[in-house]
């Protein structure tokens, strides 16, 4: 079989299908791996990730939104140990001009926190945004050029998410110069690099997000981020 192929669903006869709410265990699952998504950086295991759950993330990642249904991602799979060790370095240059950015006590915090499993993990895949996707005029993108990275970001929380449910850790790493990326991978001018992720199975995973634990920041109270009508709640 042709691998991440052939496509299922979509029985393009424009016939409706029912859509009322999912019973409860779909609910609760759907649910479940929306709120027990970490950001993963040190509990990868070493097992390699077999090709038929890679697969059914990476659809899943296909299966997001898109402006104009320009789809404009792609998915470079790393396995390469000389391209993950490039891009550690990139890492590492980044990440050292990183902690000079923060000052006293933040910047020691800093230096302890593990950002990133791009050595450890057994697949670091990079998930791009091509900006010519779609040609000139897209539509949905005429008055909003960055929707098309938008879109982008839509597949990476699919293929977050899908991954939860199948026991893959995902860490999302930016800490890089793009430039470096682009070097590194051989991206194209008008390919964007939007998301480089860190995947593995995980046995275990924090119940909270690892900045929390830290003390680096907090989660914020859902009630103060919701506003009526208007920005600041209309007052
Ligand atoms: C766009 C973007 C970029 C990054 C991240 C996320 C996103 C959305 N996160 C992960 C981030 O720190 C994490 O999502 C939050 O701390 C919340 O934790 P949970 O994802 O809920 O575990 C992240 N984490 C990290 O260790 N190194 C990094 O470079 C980044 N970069």
């Amino acid at each position: 079989m042709k691998p991440f192929g052939p496509e299922t669903g979509g029985t393009e006869t424009g016939a409706l299908k029912p859509a009322g709410p999912f019973s409860a265990p779909e609910r609760a699952a759907v649910y479940r791996a929306i709120h027990e998504r970490r950001d993963v950086r040190g509990q990868f295991l070493a097992d390699a990730i077999d090709e038929a759950v890679l697969s059914r993330i990476l659809r899943a990642a296909h299966a997001a939104p898109s402006v104009g249904l320009s789809q404009p991602w792609n998915f470079i799979l790393i396995r390469d140990d000389a391209v993950r060790c490039a891009v550690r370095g990139a890492f590492e240059r980044a990440n050292a001009e990183a902690r000079e950015m923060f000052e006293g006590d933040r910047r020691a915090l800093y230096s302890d926190l593990k950002l990133q499993g791009i050595s450890e993990a057994p697949l670091n895949l990079c998930i791009t945004c091509d900006r010519r996707r779609g040609g000139p005029v897209v539509l949905g993108r005429t008055h909003a050029a960055d929707t098309d990275l938008y879109s982008t970001v839509c597949a990476v929380q699919n293929l977050w998410l899908a991954a939860r449910a199948e026991g893959i850790g995902v860490g999302w790493v930016s800490i890089f110069h793009e430039a470096d990326l682009r070097r590194i991978l051989g991206l194209p001018d008008h390919v964007v690099p939007v998301a480089y992720l860190c995947l593995g199975h995980v046995r275990e995973l924090y119940e909270t997000p690892e900045l929390e634990i830290h003390g680096w920041a907090h989660k914020h109270a859902l009630a103060d981020m919701v506003f009526e009508d208007r920005w600041g709640g209309g007052e």
